[in-house]
């Protein structure tokens, strides 16, 4: 037979191994060997044995010449899909990562290298009826012996046969036994007893013979059984649905009427009911909406990218459902993402309200155990309709139809750990492989987005009214600097304060909105100007009264507060700038009969806590709601008329070309919280530069306006999406070091785009300098941009990669470390 070779990537961490290794296929091992099926390959001069995955299998190789072999094939069935396989290569490519990191977002959480396969028994019944070859048998026997559930490795060592894996699926493929994955120490999986008739197509004549016309409650536990037309039942439930005692269902056992069996039950990260969410006949606007994207679907289009541009509270969520629904009809699979699953409970809520156990939820927060399972939900086909944050996208479906991204705009779909990917490209290009369609939803589009739909590489679709033509909600905006010029240094201007008041006494609720937790934002002594800082970050840390301590939001570190200067001595210290607790508490002081409740990072961490809240809030048992971005997304509560934003330019103010977009993007979408119902909505927004287009924008809920301004900046200054942004950090505790390897570095960059002839280097390589957040957890930080065009950007990479990463100037990067972003979220 011909020989073949496979791509491996072995489990060695250090960069020095990060490439892909070729290993002979042995003939014996040909027909079995699939991609994304892990190995054991002897590995170094040593031959170690280690595990690795393959992530292709070449006909031909050109450099046989010493050359190891495949000694084992560990899986019966791979690991991920092909089109992952390929995802992967593709991102640690485009992003620069390594293999190993690629890799690790698209394997099985936990890890991977304890993944094993569980072999067991699926049909006894049909067992007796089928000729087994004496392999076959063999394996049947062993399971019957050691129980059913064994692992395929311990099969393997049982049974010392070549010809293992194949005689498994052979069995698989016949329909006698199942096979599952677990991971080795993860809690185990969770069995509950289960009951299946032996015969499925049994009588209920025969039943009668075998069990006997006088025993009354076997005849009834049976024929209820029958009712199930072949499913199983928990033993709890047979028990109590049709009133009986353990001994009476034994009996049928006994019997050979039924088999009781252990069955694994699935942890599940959704906690309580979860109410049905009704199916809604869709409005018009919505139906040409969701027909304009079936069409498409339906034509085999090339371009099956769509951007839905709804304003706030305009259905987009349903149109997601609708689509869902259509792709269930062929039989296909649906990923929809959210920002971030802790903070948009509603959305998850009406997807599982929806389609109930056809919905897999995959998040952050999920303990290791109840992640796997969520995973292997999604891979052994039991569910079709993953809903999750960022890596959801990589959910392991072998016929993807959809991927929704909801509220496309947020910053969350952009990962800051390797590898550094975007959910969108990642998305776009998951799409194109499988030939799955890609909407993107949003209110307030990021301006990357909007401009690919501008250009065609997205179909553009607007949704300008809400549900019910309801109004959008009035916006005032008060100039905060006249309040002071009045004489009003408090939190809420005159008509914040009325407007509150007034809402208050309609029975009405109000969110209140401000991007900064904690009670004072900086502590300063007046006599000197000394600043507290954090010794590890260099950044001002925030006062939080809870506590009575001053905590970093960089690194964590909290100290008491001073008392006196630690410079001057001084006794006069004072708490400037407010967070979200001073609102809070002066709230609380100005509105003593309302019932007033904070949702930040400080009061939702204890578990639940921010879904009951929520619920509160749902229940109306609250007045006043205060909070940080985690009230401005996707809230959708009808009592709520009022919304204040407190400070509308703290995001304003950021040293990073986002600061306006961000800027609108938020107080559209607080905004947006307000007259969602039947009553008008008002909101009040407080700045010191109401004057400013993101803001008289926002007051306008001209989305359109915004774009055209902002995109011109864009153009003048060369921002995204114009040119693509390279951004290296280089790092270290010690600060001479990292300033003069900067250099170095930098000196090589320049160097090298020379040799390229890369237009304007000098102008567009920009650096060495001190970065915005100078020093983060005892780490200075120094900045190189690198600014191109698209058609620039993979030589640019080259470089970067050759300069940074595989270091081959061998500049002596002892001490410091790199932090490599194409295209980051900011620039800070
Ligand atoms: N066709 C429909 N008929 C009746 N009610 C609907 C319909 N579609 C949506 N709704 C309701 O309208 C409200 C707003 O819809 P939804 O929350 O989906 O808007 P959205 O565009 O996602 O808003 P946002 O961008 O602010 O999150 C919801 O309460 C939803 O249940
Ligand atoms: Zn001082
Ligand atoms: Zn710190």
């Amino acid at each position: 037979m011909k020989k073949k070779y496979a791509q491996v990537i072995v489990d060695n961490k250090a960069t020095s191994t990060d490439k892909l290794y070729t290993y002979i296929i042995k003939s014996s091992m040909l027909d079995m060997l699939q991609e994304g099926m892990r190995v054991l390959v002897p590995f170094g001069r040593g031959n170690k044995i280690v595990k690795g995955i393959v992530v292709s299998i070449e006909e031909d190789y050109d450099n046989k010449y010493n050359l190891k072999s495949i000694i084992d094939i560990i899986d019966d069935k791979p690991l991920i899909p092909k089109d992952l396989i390929e995802l992967s290569l593709w991102m640690s490519k485009e992003y620069l990562s390594s293999y190993l990191s690629a890799f690790q977002v698209v394997l099985p959480p936990g890890n991977y290298k304890e993944v094993q396969t569980i072999v067991s028994i699926k049909d006894t019944f049909k067992l007796k009826h089928y000729k087994l070859n004496s392999l076959e048998q063999k394996i049947i026997n062993l399971l019957k012996i050691k129980g059913n559930n064994l692992k395929l490795e311990t099969i393997k060592e049982y049974i010392k046969n070549s010809n293992i894996n194949s005689a498994i699926k052979a069995l698989e493929d016949k329909g006698l036994i199942e096979t599952t994955l677990e991971i080795e120490n993860l809690v185990g999986k969770k069995y509950e007893k289960y009951v299946s008739l032996e015969n499925k197509s049994i009588s209920y004549d025969d039943m009668v013979n075998i069990i006997g016309t006088r025993c009354y409650k076997q005849l009834e536990i049976a024929k209820y059984l029958l009712s199930l037309k072949g499913e199983d039942i928990s033993l709890k439930e047979l028990m109590k649905k049709t009133n009986s005692s353990l001994s009476t269902v034994k009996a049928l056992e006994d019997k050979g009427i039924i088999n009781i069996y252990n069955k694994e039950v699935y942890r599940t990260p959704i906690k309580g009911n979860i109410p049905k969410y009704k199916r809604q006949l869709l409005t018009p606007k919505q139906k040409k909406c969701v027909d304009e994207i079936m069409n498409s679907i339906k034509g085999k289009k090339e371009d099956k990218k769509f951007l839905i541009h709804g304003v706030t509270g305009s259905g987009k969520t349903e149109i997601y459902l609708h689509l869902v629904e259509e792709m269930l009809k062929f039989g296909k699979e649906s990923i929809i993402l959210v920002p971030e699953i802790a903070l948009t409970p509603q959305t998850i809520e009406r997807f599982v309200g929806r389609f109930g156990d056809n919905v897999a939820v995959l998040h952050s927060k999920l303990s290791n155990g109840e992640r796997f399972d969520q995973w292997r939900k999604i891979k052994e086909g039991k569910v079709k309709i993953a809903v999750g944050a960022r890596s959801a996208v990589f959910a392991p479906f072998n016929n993807l139809g959809l991927i929704v991204i909801d509220e496309e705009h947020e910053n969350t779909y952009k990962s800051s750990m390797n590898p550094k990917y975007h959910a969108i490209e990642v998305a776009e290009k998951r799409c194109e492989q499988t030939g799955a369609c890609l909407i993107l939803g949003s209110a307030t589009p990021s301006i990357e987005s909007y401009y690919k739909a501008k250009n065609g590489k997205f179909k553009l679709l607007y949704l300008d009214e809400r549900i019910n033509s309801s109004e959008m909600p009035k916006v005032n905006i008060i100039d905060m600097r006249d309040e002071l010029n009045r004489g009003n240094k408090s939190i809420f201007s005159k008509a914040l304060y009325k407007a509150i008041d007034k809402n208050l006494r309609d029975n009405k609720q109000t969110i209140l909105f401000l991007n900064r937790r904690g009670y004072s934002t900086f502590v300063s002594c007046r006599q000197c100007g000394y600043v507290v800082k954090c010794n590890s970050c260099d950044i001002a840390m925030t006062y939080h009264m809870k506590d009575n301590k001053l905590k970093c939001h960089y690194c964590g570190l909290a100290i008491n507060p001073p008392n006196i200067c630690p410079v001057c001595n001084s006794k006069y210290i004072k708490y400037f700038g407010i967070g979200t607790e001073k609102v809070e508490n002066y709230t609380k002081k100005m509105f003593p009969n309302a019932v007033v409740k904070r949702m930040d990072m400080d009061t939702t961490t204890k578990k639940g806590s921010y879904e009951s809240i929520l619920k509160d809030m749902q229940n109306k048992k609250i007045d006043i709601l205060i909070g940080t971005q985690m009230v401005a997304k996707g809230l959708d509560f009808e009592n709520v008329t009022l919304v204040g934003i407190i400070a509308a330019d703290t995001s304003l103010n950021l040293p990073d070309f986002r600061g306006p977009e961000r800027t609108f993007q938020l107080i559209t979408q607080v905004a947006g919280r307000a007259g969602r119902g039947d009553y008008e909505g008002k909101v009040i927004v407080q700045t010191y530069t109401p004057e400013h287009y993101s803001i008289q924008c926002a007051k306008e809920h001209d989305y359109i306006s915004f774009y055209n301004k902002e995109i011109l900046l864009r153009e003048e200054f060369k921002y995204p999406p114009f040119v693509n942004i390279i951004s290296i950090i280089i790092y270290g505790e010690d600060q001479k070091l990292v300033m003069n390897r900067s250099k170095e570095v930098y000196k090589h960059l320049l160097n090298e785009a020379f040799d390229i002839n890369y237009k304007d280097f000098k102008k567009n390589i920009i650096g060495p300098y001190p970065a915005p957040l100078e020093k983060i957890k005892k780490n200075y930080r120094y900045q190189i941009l690198i600014k191109c065009k698209d058609d620039e950007l993979e030589d640019l990479k080259r470089i970067v990669e050759w300069v940074c990463i595989l270091n081959k100037y061998k500049l002596d990067y002892q001490g410091i470390k790199f932090n490599i972003d194409i295209n980051p979220n900011s620039i800070m």
